[in-house]
């Protein structure tokens, strides 16, 4: 059952707490409780989903920022984007981040999970270790619109019963046609694929959507669902913070710490008293990358010398926990078109209003979508001059360095007029950053430092997108529709290495898929946080589920990889308990 306050919650014995019902923790809460020999309690920060319109409506992911569903976390001033303070937007909502992200459907490569595997030494991490996990998750179903997919998508990589549901986009755009046609004309790397999720993404294809029927799926509304929700052995209390985990029995000579108390908040401020209950078997952290590391590092995992510095008791010395932040930095360029009827109309309140009303009866129309259709996946040619200083951050030659995502308007910056451009991000990216704690109180936020671009790579390999998406635009294809390039660019600055890259500096952001601070590396190994069978090294009953254990971001949105994370750690414990 659901309830909106830990005290509701029947006090019975626990055999797994789930600590954030995210991406990964709603997984993991379904998987666990599918025995029903297994009393899991999920713990949420958040409130319910249900009932949440922003969240259900595709279209309406951007209104979720600067809400009570946004922990509206700030980073610190980036260092290599003069010194500017972002926000950082994570879902504060059972679902987490996957309530409130942008709901595009990426897995990356199959180099990017070979990588993974090769790192921890664990097979069960690589593409093909996973690949009954995606077919096992998915359900691909038909776009909002039901128009015919062939060629479009390629069932044979896709999952056709799973909870997640994804789909084609729903809605046409005016430019689909042109897009199409130019990633043919210039061939090359744009070259036109089928499927961007079979493994080998390289090149322009359809963008698939975590959306079916018109609605968002959310890992609350695909794993959660009211049926699940029932099951007699799966508690989730919403409206509460975990603070810390607390040890069950100290650490001696042959034994380590065993982690299976959870201290809970019983509101939402940092005086409310605090609770503790304990996990029979184990304690799962699913509370994201900036989630995950923050209960560690106050419950005294991580870096003794930090730690003591804030007067917080080391119990075990792991310095890697919150070191390797990755994200993925991002930009935007778009053109003016000789256009009225772009995205961008739906600025309009009365063509907005119309829109919802049609979402509302048939879950049709322009909300069924976020207004990007396509992708393109590019590498780096070989030639590049960066090699001569910089490695390749990427995991292999089928995985791409910079992402390219068409859209009809003028995105999230919304500014009036009307547009048509790109989103430019670097996919494999060579900055790293961390979380730390300012200080001792598990109310305030930690430090978020994503360090963008603090990598000549990275700002090498986001002005390349740029001039890659000029290079798309200026295709004769769009003799006619589109016009100037909109500030802060001119052709001018993208022309010139310094202006452009100084441009950049002032607009660059990241793509809110933050990981990596709670990585997972080889037993035995000096560095990372987590075994490969995501127990946290050096003690026992604790173990860290979502993407914070990713060891190398995918060249991918990170959804995906959040949810198989879950899927996998789920059978892991299961394994164990079994
Ligand atoms: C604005 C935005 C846009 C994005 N766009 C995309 C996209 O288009 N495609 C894509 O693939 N990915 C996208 N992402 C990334 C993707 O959503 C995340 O990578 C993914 O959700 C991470 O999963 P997670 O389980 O690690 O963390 P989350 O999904 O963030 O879940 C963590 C959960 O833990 C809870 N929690 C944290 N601390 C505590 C605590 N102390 N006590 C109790 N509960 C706690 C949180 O409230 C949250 O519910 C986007 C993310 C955002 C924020």
């Amino acid at each position: 059952a659901l309830y909106q306050n830990i005290k509701d919650v029947p006090r019975v014995n626990f055999d797994f707490i789930v600590v954030g019902g995210g991406a990964s923790g709603s997984v993991i809460a379904n998987r666990l409780s599918e025995n029903p020999l297994h009393q899991v309690l999920l713990i949420e920060s958040g409130a319910s989903h249900q009932g949440v319109l922003e969240t259900t409506v595709p279209y309406f992911h951007p209104f979720l920022h600067n809400t009570k569903y946004d922990w509206n976390f700030t980073t610190v001033p980036q260092t290599h984007l003069n010194n500017r303070v972002l926000d950082y937007a994570r879902g504060h909502i059972l679902g987490g981040s996957s309530s409130i992200n942008a709901l595009m459907y990426t897995r990356g490569s199959a180099e990017d999970y070979d990588r993974w595997a090769e790192v921890t030494g664990e097979d069960g991490w690589s593409w093909d270790g996973l690949f009954p996990y995606m077919q096992n998750m998915e359900s691909l179903v038909a776009p909002a619109d039901n128009h015919d997919t062939e060629g479009q998508v390629d069932p044979s990589v896709h999952g056709h019963n799973g909870p997640l549901k994804i789909s084609l986009p729903g809605w046409p755009l005016e430019i689909d046609d042109r897009v199409e046609r130019t990633a043919q004309d210039l061939g090359g790397d744009f070259s036109p694929i089928l499927d961007m999720n079979g493994g080998k993404p390289r090149g322009t294809s359809w963008l698939q959507c975590i959306v079916g029927g018109g609605e968002r799926s959310s890992s609350a509304s695909s794993y959660l669902t009211t049926s699940v929700l029932a099951r007699r052995n799966l508690h989730v209390a919403v409206n509460t913070r975990v603070t810390r985990v607390i040890p069950s029995s100290p650490a001696t000579q042959n034994r380590p710490h065993a982690f299976r108390i959870v201290e809970i908040a019983t509101a939402l401020n940092p005086t409310a008293s605090r609770i503790e209950l304990t996990a029979r078997n184990e304690v799962i952290l699913s509370a994201g990358a900036i989630g995950t590391p923050h209960i560690l590092l106050h419950s005294g995992i991580g870096n003794r010398a930090t730690l003591n510095a804030l007067d917080i008791k080391p119990l075990v010395h792991l310095p890697s926990v919150g070191q390797n932040l990755t994200d993925h930095a991002l930009a935007m360029v778009v053109w003016h078109v000789n256009s009225t009827t772009t995205g961008d109309r739906l600025n309009n309140p009365k063509i907005m209003a119309e829109a919802l009303a049609e979402w509302n009866s048939t879950r049709t129309g322009p909300l069924t979508s976020i207004g990007i259709n396509h992708a393109a996946w590019l590498r780096l040619p070989d030639h590049s001059p960066i090699w001569e200083t910089e490695s390749d951050p990427s995991a292999g030659k089928d995985t791409p360095h910079i992402e390219l995502a068409f859209d009809n308007s003028a995105g999230i910056t919304r500014f009036s007029g009307f547009f048509t451009g790109s989103l430019l991000a670097v996919a494999s990216t060579a900055s790293r950053g961390s979380i730390t704690l300012r200080t001792s109180n598990p109310f305030d936020q930690p430090n978020i430092d994503p360090n963008l671009l603090s990598s000549p790579f990275d700002t090498y390999a986001i002005l390349q997108a740029l001039r890659k998406a000029r290079e798309f635009f200026s295709h004769r294809n769009w003799n006619g529709y589109i016009l100037d390039v909109a500030a802060p660019f001119t052709n001018e600055i993208i022309d010139d290495d310094e202006k452009a890259v100084a441009v950049l500096r002032d607009s660059v952001s990241h793509q809110w898929h933050i990981s990596g601070t709670a990585t997972m590396s080889r037993k035995g190994e000096q560095y990372g946080v987590v075994n490969p069978d995501l127990t946290v090294k050096d003690v026992v009953g604790l173990r860290v589920v979502d993407a914070s254990i990713i060891p190398f971001i995918p060249a991918a949105h990170i959804q995906f990889a959040s949810l198989i994370v879950g899927e996998r750690g789920a059978d892991l414990i299961k394994e164990s308990y079994n």
